[in-house]
């Protein structure tokens, strides 16, 4: 488990990281989203290790992660800038990686090389950016260490190479002791990964959850009530986060599982009702206007790119 207790972090004037809190449990994958400059790059810097907090810490299976050599051989950290030596092959890398990631698994790479289409003999400096991601990418679940910290190596993968990795996680998940931090701009691309989403947003975390309990505890209502008596017994009944009524169509987003929700507007004698689930961008939005922000802009940023 990877723990960030309270971490700050500041460079010169600007202030990267604000008393960040947040929790990466065991065999999980966490989604870091942010807009340009939240800070995801440098929590995940600090994360493994690579430079200190000025204040807070991060915990790595309960030791401290910065100069603790051990713990760092727990962990394999991809940047965003796919960096290969000057003439560097996947054969090459291969055995770089050996000697860093003493699990490194080179038969695992080769196959995975060959099924990607990517040549182990070719230079990498002659791929395209994607390739050089697909190629991070592998080289990173081979290395075979507990945690893989992703800096928006998904961002540059066409959506049939982001769909193959993501079933290549999800598998090594299933099989070992593996946790994955992925951090990237775009909620969507996250959304059917990452069991544990944090929010970032300048250089603090405004919200961080776990997807199914977000999904299964909050919900949208649409219905129809003639009984003006009725529908304000709902509103009071419901535990609501927003409401909006367009002539006689009443709109909720409230807490609660499908079935209490379902429970309370049947007593309603409804014209018309049924009950949604939100979709993440949605729980997002309502959940950090609760909490008095105006995501939408972030939220919609983060969506389009
Ligand atoms: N070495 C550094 N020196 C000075 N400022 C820095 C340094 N590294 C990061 N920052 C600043 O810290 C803030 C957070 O940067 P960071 O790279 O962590 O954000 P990010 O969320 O990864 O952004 P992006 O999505 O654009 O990569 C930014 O304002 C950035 O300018």
């Amino acid at each position: 488990m990877i723990e960030i207790n309270g971490v700050n972090k500041k460079f010169s004037n600007t202030d990267a990281l604000n008393n960040v809190i947040a929790a990466v449990q065991e065999k999980s994958i966490f989604g870091l989203v942010g807009t340009n400059g939240a800070g995801k790059s440098t929590l995940l810097r600090i994360m493994c290790g690579v430079i200190c907090p000025d204040t807070g810490s991060v915990m790595v299976d309960g030791e401290n992660v910065y100069e603790n050599p051990k713990v760092k051989g727990r962990i394999c950290f991809l940047s965003d800038e796919a960096y290969f030596f000057p003439n560097a092959t996947g054969e090459s890398m291969a055995e770089y990686y050996e000697i860093l990631y003493p699990h490194f698994d080179e038969y695992r790479f080769f196959d995975l090389m060959e099924r990607f289409q990517l040549d182990r003999r070719r230079k990498l400096a002659s791929f395209s950016k994607g390739m050089k991601r697909q190629v991070l990418m592998l080289l990173g679940i081979c290395a075979g260490t507990k945690y893989l910290l992703c800096d928006e190596t998904f961002d540059g993968l066409d959506p049939l190479m982001r769909q193959a990795m993501k079933s290549i996680l999800a598998g090594e998940l299933s099989k070992r002791d593996f946790s994955v931090v992925i951090a990237s701009h775009s909620l969507r691309e996250l959304e059917d990964i990452c069991d544990h989403i944090g929010l970032l947003h300048k250089g603090g975390i405004l919200l961080s959850r776990d997807l199914e309990d977000m999904k299964y505890h909050i919900h949208k209502l649409q219905c129809v009530i003639r009984d003006p008596e009725k529908e304000k017994e709902l509103l009071e009944e419901l535990n609501v986060v927003q409401y909006e009524k367009r002539g006689s169509l009443l709109t909720v987003i409230a807490r609660g599982t499908r079935q209490e929700i379902l429970m309370s507007i049947e007593e309603k004698d409804p014209v018309f009702s049924e009950v949604l689930p939100l979709t993440l961008e949605e729980i997002f939005i309502s959940e950090t206007e609760v909490a008095g922000y105006d995501i939408k802009e972030i939220i919609h940023d983060a969506v389009k790119r």
